[in-house]
């Protein structure tokens, strides 16, 4: 459903999004073998919790010279997906920046007929419009040809209509500055090798992430977001409403 990728910048580099002059398009964290800390694993309150980290290694410093340790956490509730990420930089005396985006495809009946909230009056880079910075002044959002957006200091929360089965998803995040939103539609589908023709109208990312400025950590120190997708059941919002009164 994610998969994250984490992008290191050299220092006063320009922070940046996409393809990247160090390594592979959006860094290298996709595509380097994680190791697994704790397999899923039922807990006593029957949440399911698997661990991942990543170390820096011969191939990670090959396009990027610094030492990190990333650790990623995901937990599955019955109608939730929890991802945590923490990168800590263990180095005694180099600083290092780097952005971080949780690329997450949802699969929906229909992408024309999505709705996202919480975006109206954010400024957005549009990457459709070689990165030109419009405003968006829909309270709700939808899709309807190639979308590549990344909008900026969003709220921390997003609902999504009509993804699996035409439920509502809430989409909440934490330290996560930055929203992408992107539909490759018909002619960027058909350019893309590892996405089929036909695919676009039963995808849609909306992307968690800290893109539009660099995240900067200091020797010794680490940071921490997170994202929780939550499938909306309008029942149950009622009847936990009720219990609480
Ligand atoms: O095909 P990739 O490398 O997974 O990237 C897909 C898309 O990912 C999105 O996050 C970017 O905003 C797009 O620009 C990009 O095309």
């Amino acid at each position: 459903m994610s998969r994250n990728w984490i992008k290191g910048k050299h220092r006063k580099k320009k922070a940046q999004f996409g393809p990247w002059s160090f390594g592979p398009q959006h860094g290298f964290a996709r595509i380097t073998r994680w190791n697994l800390e704790r397999s899923p694993e039922r807990l006593h309150n029957g949440d399911i919790e698997a661990i991942f980290s990543l170390t820096d290694n011969e191939f990670t410093r090959s396009m990027w010279n610094y030492q990190f340790r990333i650790t990623y956490r995901l937990i599955l509730r019955e109608k939730e997906l929890h991802f945590h990420i923490g990168v800590y930089n263990p180095s005694k005396d180099l600083s290092f920046t780097f952005n971080m985006l949780l690329h997450t495809y949802l699969k929906v009946p229909d992408v024309r007929r999505c709705q996202i909230t919480g975006l109206h009056g954010c400024t957005f880079i549009d990457k459709t419009r070689d990165g030109a910075i419009y405003q968006e002044g829909r309270e709700i959002v939808t899709i309807g040809e190639w979308t590549d957006r990344v909008y900026q200091h969003t709220p921390q929360e997003h609902v999504i209509t009509n993804v699996v089965s035409g439920r509502k998803m809430r989409l909440q995040k934490y330290n996560f500055p930055d929203t992408v939103i992107w539909n490759p539609w018909i002619d960027q589908a058909r350019e893309m090798s590892d996405f089929g023709d036909d695919e676009f109208p039963n995808m849609l990312c909306v992307e968690s992430g800290h893109v539009s400025s660099p995240i900067i950590l200091l020797p010794g120190t680490a940071f921490e977001a997170s994202q929780i997708l939550q499938i909306i059941i309008e029942g149950n919002v009622n009847r936990k409403t009720k219990r609480n009164r």
